[in-house]
């Protein structure tokens, strides 16, 4: 931001893919906006996110025909060191790093470990579209308004593995499952579903979401920058250090939070956690320890070993 103008400029690798019709298309959005902005383009990364104040990281590589889970975080992987390095070297020291490319967690992990000036819990990789997903299930199957159902948590990877909390979600102010009173639903229908939703779109269409995603990452910007209801929360997934629910530290792990408005956010301590939900959140702290491992080349950290390679997985699929 500089003054009144909102400088929003992009990063690809292929320029002339973002071309100048697309950048009249959002210079069209300046009569929405208090601000004028100003869009440029290019794909020098340092150039690009020099005194940047947020950073939205979409650009990364699908996964091509043949590719491994383990390929697909080396290959992204190192993009996301480069570009960790460059928002080191150039972006704003309290500027936040929302990461969409996937795997998004480990993309994000990679970019935080190359950043050592800028604070760790400004990096979060985007498990707001699961958010709405989940929301939209317990909404249709409540018959409900989506704008009735609050407090629901992703917890962990944004996988497969990922986990849907309805324990602790609300539908009209009411715990959700005393209002859907079917708990085989919740966890062998809506649990699965909401988790492999991205996954099952790639399927139909042959593209990742574009519309939904873009609007999640409105509505992660929206919750660091306007307070949070009381009693309701949001999910993303950030630095798991000190988090008051035992999750190992250092990784990139969705969690419910809280904002006071001010692009800060601290992780909810109220949630309860069941047996069930337990075992599903060491599932996929697990998962992401495993990746972890598999970039440890890239994070500086010795001696990690990847034993993904040939393992169920349980990635969204991209493309294959
Ligand atoms: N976290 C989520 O909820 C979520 C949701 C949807 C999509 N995604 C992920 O977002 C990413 C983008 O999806 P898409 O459908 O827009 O893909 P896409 O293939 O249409 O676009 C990716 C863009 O990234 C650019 N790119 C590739 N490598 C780059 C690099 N090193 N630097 C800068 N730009 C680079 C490409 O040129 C391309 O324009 C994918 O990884 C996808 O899996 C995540
Ligand atoms: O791009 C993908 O692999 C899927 C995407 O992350 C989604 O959840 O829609």
């Amino acid at each position: 931001m500089a003054g009144d103008q909102l400088l929003l400029t992009a990063l690809d690798v292929l320029c002339c893919r973002l071309s100048y019709d697309v950048q009249n298309e959002v210079k069209d959005l300046t009569r929405t906006w208090k601000k004028t902005i100003k869009v440029s383009i290019g794909i020098d990364p340092a150039e690009i996110f020099s005194g940047a104040d947020w950073a939205l990281m979409v650009g990364a590589k699908p996964r091509g025909p043949g590719m491994e889970r383990a390929d697909l975080l080396n290959q992204n992987g190192e993009i996301f060191q480069q570009q960790g390095r460059a928002l080191n070297e150039s972006a704003d020291p309290n500027c936040k790093i929302i990461v969409v490319g996937n795997p998004c967690n480990t993309n994000a992990l990679i970019a935080m470990e190359n950043a050592p000036r800028i604070p760790r819990r400004n990096f979060h990789a985007l498990t707001r579209l699961d958010e709405n997903r989940a929301k939209c299930q317990l909404a249709l199957k409540a018959g409900k308004f989506y704008t009735s159902v609050s407090r629901v948590a992703i917890w962990g990877n944004h996988s497969t593995t990922q986990v849907p909390d309805f324990l602790n979600a609300k539908i009209g102010g009411l715990p959700a499952m005393n209002v859907i009173r079917d708990d085989k639903w919740f966890k062998d229908e809506f649990t699965p579903r909401v988790a492999q939703r991205g996954g099952a779109l790639i399927k139909k269409w042959g593209k990742s979401s574009a519309a939904s995603t873009a609007v999640s990452v409105a509505d992660a910007i929206r919750s660091l920058v306007v307070p949070t209801p009381a009693g309701d929360c949001f999910s993303t997934a950030v630095c798991s250090d000190g988090n008051p629910y035992g999750v190992k530290d250092g990784l990139i792990f969705s969690f419910p939070c809280r904002s006071k408005g001010d692009g800060d956010y601290e992780i909810c301590d109220d949630f309860i956690l069941d047996d069930w939900l337990r075992q599903k959140l060491a599932a996929t702290e697990d998962e992401l320890s495993k990746e972890r491992d598999c970039v440890s080349h890239l994070i500086g950290v010795m001696g990690g070993s990847c034993d993904i390679r040939g393992a169920e997985d349980t990635s969204v699929p991209g493309e294959m």
